[in-house]
């Protein structure tokens, strides 16, 4: 990286960011990953230097990066570990000033551990409410606070250390792999949680997995219930499945990679927003629609938020006036109330022409 690229990255770094497709197992940091494998290891449960070999592995196909995620659900299974996670994935968003969050998860079972979805979901907001390192605004009623009083971070260049503010909402996942019953009982959890910064639905998991007519009652119930949707959406061709998840009308979709002609025309007229990593915006066909630039799983793809806008800068010679509306752009998406959208755009606007003078 020569000075002019290293300049670019550091101010992809500083701007203010929303991230809005994150999952939090894909999130974990490799260092917290290796210290829970080890201690696995330790009991037997697992041979550490295989899986430790896979950890650090560099570059992964698809089926690689779904024999992964249950490797670390494996990892990952008691309370204590779902909320220390969720901690260390909060922090690092704010640490590379991700502003708003929509953190997705994807409630779990397990018997042999006491836990239940619900128990899931009470180590995932344990877990956002031990954060320290920086202030968070969890739930809606928190969208009245005064951050946008405060300097944003590129504001600060006299050296002071001043603390951080993220907001961060919820996203209950379906897994493809699950029936319908519990599919329904991520929707009802979802409704009761609402209070607690959960904002919506999402449907993931491994695409080459399970049948649409499985889930898609389930996401047509949360639509009754006036949950916004965002769908994982033609990661794979997969035509049946996309024209089900068209009917319902998502608020979002992510990846929509293998998209057909008249599927665009759809996608277009409702204006939905795509979601994509930025060497997947390299691939598509979407310009002039909206996109948000997001990580997906910045543990797994060894990624931040800041070098995917750093990729997009460098890759499509865009500049610092452009980046600033894309990532500005996002408010306008988020699935949080007014009040939110109203205090991020004053954060926009405070950092703008501090971010734009650099340019
Ligand atoms: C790479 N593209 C992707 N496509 C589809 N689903 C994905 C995904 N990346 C992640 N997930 C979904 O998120 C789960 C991990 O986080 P949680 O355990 O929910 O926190 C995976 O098991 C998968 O269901
Ligand atoms: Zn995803």
């Amino acid at each position: 990286m020569d000075g002019r690229d290293m300049e670019m990255w550091e101010w992809c770094h500083e701007i203010p960011k929303i991230e809005l497709h994150a999952h939090l197992n894909g999130s974990i940091r490799d260092s917290t990953l290796l210290e829970l494998a080890k201690v696995l290891g330790e009991k037997g449960v697992i041979v550490f230097e295989d899986v430790a070999h896979v950890i650090m592995k560099n570059g992964r196909s698809l089926p690689e990066c779904f024999k992964l995620f249950d490797l670390y659900h494996i990892l990952t299974t008691d309370h204590e570990t779902v909320a220390r996670i969720t901690k260390e994935v909060v922090e690092d968003f704010a640490a590379e000033n991700v502003v708003y969050l929509e953190l997705r998860t994807t409630p779990k079972k397990n018997e042999a551990k006491g836990m239940t979805k619900q128990s899931y979901m009470k180590a995932v907001i344990d877990g956002l409410r031990a954060v320290d390192t920086v202030d968070v605004a969890l739930a809606n009623s928190d969208s009245s606070t005064d951050y946008c009083l405060e300097p944003s971070p590129i504001n600060d260049t006299q050296g002071r250390i001043k603390r951080k503010k993220i907001y961060v909402r919820l996203l209950l996942s379906i897994d493809r792999r699950e029936t319908t019953a519990s599919a329904m009982e991520t929707v009802d959890l979802a409704m009761k949680l609402k209070d607690y910064g959960v904002v919506g639905i999402d449907l993931s998991g491994n695409p080459v997995v399970g049948e649409c007519q499985t889930f898609i009652p389930a996401l047509k119930h949360a639509k009754e219930l006036g949950l916004p949707l965002t769908l994982h959406c033609a990661e794979i061709p997969n035509r049946k499945e996309v024209q089900a998840m068209l009917g319902i009308h998502p608020e979002r979709i992510g990846h929509a990679c293998f998209i057909e002609e008249e599927e665009w025309r759809r996608i277009k007229s409702a204006k939905i927003p795509v979601n994509l990593l930025a060497s997947f915006i390299m691939l598509h066909p979407c310009s002039k629609h909206p996109v948000v630039l997001c990580t997906d799983d910045c543990g797994l793809f060894s990624t931040t938020l800041s070098n995917e806008y750093y990729l997009v800068a460098s890759t499509f010679g865009l500049d610092k006036g452009q980046m600033f509306q894309l990532a500005r752009s996002a408010i306008e998406f988020v699935f949080a109330d007014n009040g939110v959208k109203q205090a991020l755009r004053s954060i926009f606007e405070a950092a703008e022409s501090n971010a734009i003078e650099f340019a």
